[in-house]
């Protein structure tokens, strides 16, 4: 079998996690900066509900657009605090882009952020209403973690993680960074009567991380 191409928009070595559909990655325009961000504090993760605009009814952690003149760290605290009311020593976790067929035709390119504690009380806004989920038992290795993501063993009250409420790649990543994996990826949505569906994707790992 001819050997399978790492997604253009993907600079350095990373070893493949996880990959899907075929290999005809969508053109864009240009990039432009978002960010993300996710508190995992024991086992629990706060996701926050999206109340308008894109990804309307999905869990989501909290970020948005960088604005001009900020950096993406800065962009990731300005956002949290916008829309879920707290402060947290964030770290970057991982990057990938999100690039639609019949949607924008420039990428957004996601920058990822963890924090394992935080300052303040998370806080419904207008945006986002904050809730808390169990997080399954941890893994090892990256592709370990996934598949612990996809079994759901939990260990406290809280609901699992909502991947059915979630946008339809999370599942593929999210492990990584609750397993504390840096990571980067690619995903390809197609646009459909305002629905976006998954078309391809690609995840690797620094090759160094992945045993
Ligand atoms: N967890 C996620 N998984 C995914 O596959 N795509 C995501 C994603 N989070 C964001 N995206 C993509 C799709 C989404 O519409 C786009 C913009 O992200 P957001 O919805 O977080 O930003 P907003 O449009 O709300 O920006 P602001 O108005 O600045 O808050 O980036």
């Amino acid at each position: 079998m001819p050997s399978r191409s790492v997604p253009p928009s993907i600079d350095g070595e990373f070893t493949e996690v996880t990959r899907g559909g075929d290999d005809k990655w969508l053109p864009y325009k240009t990039k432009r900066l978002y960010t993300n961000a996710f508190i995992i504090h024991g086992n629990k993760l706060l996701l926050g509900y999206k109340k308008r605009g894109f990804g309307l009814s999905k869990y989501n952690g909290f970020g948005g657009k960088v604005e001009p003149g900020e950096t993406p760290d800065q962009a990731a605290a300005r956002e949290l605090k916008e829309e879920a009311g707290i402060e947290a020593p964030l770290e970057h976790s991982g990057t990938f882009l999100f690039v639609t067929e019949g949607g924008p035709d420039w990428a957004f390119q996601i920058e990822i952020y963890r924090a394992e504690e935080y300052s303040g009380t998370p806080t419904e806004t207008d945006e986002m209403r904050p809730v808390w989920f169990s997080i399954p038992a941890s893994s090892e290795t990256a592709k370990a973690a996934v598949a612990s993501v996809i079994e759901n063993v939990i260990d406290n009250d809280l609901p699992p993680i909502p991947y059915e409420s979630m946008w339809d790649s999370d599942y593929l990543w999210l492990p990584l960074l609750l397993s504390k994996t840096h990571f980067v990826g690619r995903t390809d949505f197609k646009e459909v009567d305002g629905a976006f569906k998954l078309e391809r994707w690609w995840f690797g790992v620094p090759t160094s991380t992945c045993t």
